[in-house]
């Protein structure tokens, strides 16, 4: 196999590592003997992208969109690191106004050291100029949540994003599950419940770092960086750079979230509750996104705190665990606005209980 011509759109390889990968869903790749690894370097520069990137009409920004920006409050955390309790009462009124409408909010003063940000940056720069045949020593195995992706080409074979990822487990990430359960403990006295209880959860979580890398793209209209989901996970930390690109469906508009020197946009998962978000690209830039996703410990049983409950017959949602969620968006379902809806309502041999 030859992965150097640089003129080459596409390469196609036998995939002897991906034999176990067993999906079902619509566009799911179940084509095992032959995946397409895409060479998004070369094809940042075609007028025309194959078709394999080009989404449904329904799907596709359209030239109205986003005109407006989320209205995305901006949370300071230092008040909350002092330990002040009424600034920390401020903190998490915001956070329960904005987890209350859409989700997402900024954080500006959380503590995450600015040349880690940076050192991050110039790692995940320095990866995705590799050529492809060094990028795709690093492919992801199927059902994994780490290494490189080239437009998700080894899982699905249509509606590919316009983008590269490289998941990285959490070992690097402690700065950002930090961050994260510091958040929880705001979403905790936000609800008016002990104010550990998520901190205590999620804290042998099992979490994915992803870095995201959307080369500039000749035909926008037609592409998604990231098709619009809800985040399956808990919470999630991104990082942006200065290029939006970002847009949340609220009020039943696309609204953009601009990028925010210094601050972080945070917004809870669907094991609270996600909103619909995509990643639009554009013709001239490039566009680089970290997101930290943090996901409960495999085993753990997702339930409401009892506090929260009136009794049983109020609940919406039985409990499940994250390793059966997961297991879902990775194997059988590509995640969109219904995710948990749907592995809710799955026809599948798991025991879903109110226990
Ligand atoms: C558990 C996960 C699945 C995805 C990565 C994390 C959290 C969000 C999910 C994702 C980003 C939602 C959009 C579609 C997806 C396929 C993607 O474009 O990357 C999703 C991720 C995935 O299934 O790998
Ligand atoms: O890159 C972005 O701005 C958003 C990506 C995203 O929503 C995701 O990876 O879940
Ligand atoms: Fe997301």
């Amino acid at each position: 196999m030859d992965y150097s011509s640089a003129t080459t759109t596409l390469f196609s390889r036998p995939v002897a590592d991906l034999q176990d990968h067993h999906d079902h869903e619509k566009d799911h790749n179940n084509n095992n003997n032959n995946t397409t690894v895409f060479d998004l370097s070369f094809l940042r520069d075609q007028n025309n992208i194959p078709a394999n990137f080009i989404w449904p009409e329904g799907d596709l920004p359209s030239s109205s969109d986003a005109e407006e920006l989320l209205k995305a409050t901006v949370v300071d955390l230092k008040g909350f690191f002092k330990g002040d309790e009424a600034e920390t009462r401020v903190a998490a009124e915001f956070v329960q106004e904005a987890c209350s409408s859409h989700g997402f909010f900024h954080v500006i003063n959380h503590g995450v050291d600015p040349h880690l940000i940076e050192l991050a940056q110039q790692h995940m720069d320095s990866f995705f100029k590799l050529p492809v045949s060094e990028k795709l020593r690093a492919l992801t195995k199927p059902g994994s949540s780490s290494g490189y992706s080239a437009a998700h080409a080894e899982r699905f074979s249509s509606t590919l994003p316009w983008k590269e990822t490289l998941m990285v487990y959490q070992l690097y990430c402690e700065a950002m599950m930090k961050l994260c359960l510091e958040i929880m403990e705001l979403l905790a006295i936000s609800l008016g419940i002990d104010r550990m209880e998520y901190r205590k959860f999620f804290e042998d979580g099992r979490s994915i770092m992803r870095c995201n890398y959307y080369p500039p793209c000749m035909q926008p209209n037609l592409a998604l960086g990231t098709g619009a989901h809800c985040d399956p996970t808990s919470l999630t930390i991104l990082h942006q750079d200065q290029v939006a690109g970002l847009q949340v469906f609220h009020n039943n508009k696309w609204l953009s979230v601009p990028p925010l020197k210094a601050a972080l946009v945070i917004n809870i998962g669907d094991t609270f509750m996600s909103s619909l978000h995509r990643a639009v690209v554009n013709k001239y830039k490039e566009r680089k996104s970290m997101a930290f996703f943090l996901c409960p410990k495999e085993d753990k049983v997702v339930r409401p705190p009892k506090e929260l409950l009136l009794g049983e017959e109020t609940r919406l949602y039985p409990n499940f665990t994250w390793s059966e969620l997961l297991h879902f968006v990775k194997h059988f379902y590509r995640s969109d606005n219904a995710t948990f809806q749907n592995f809710i309502n799955r026809q599948l041999p798991l025991p879903t209980s109110f226990d």
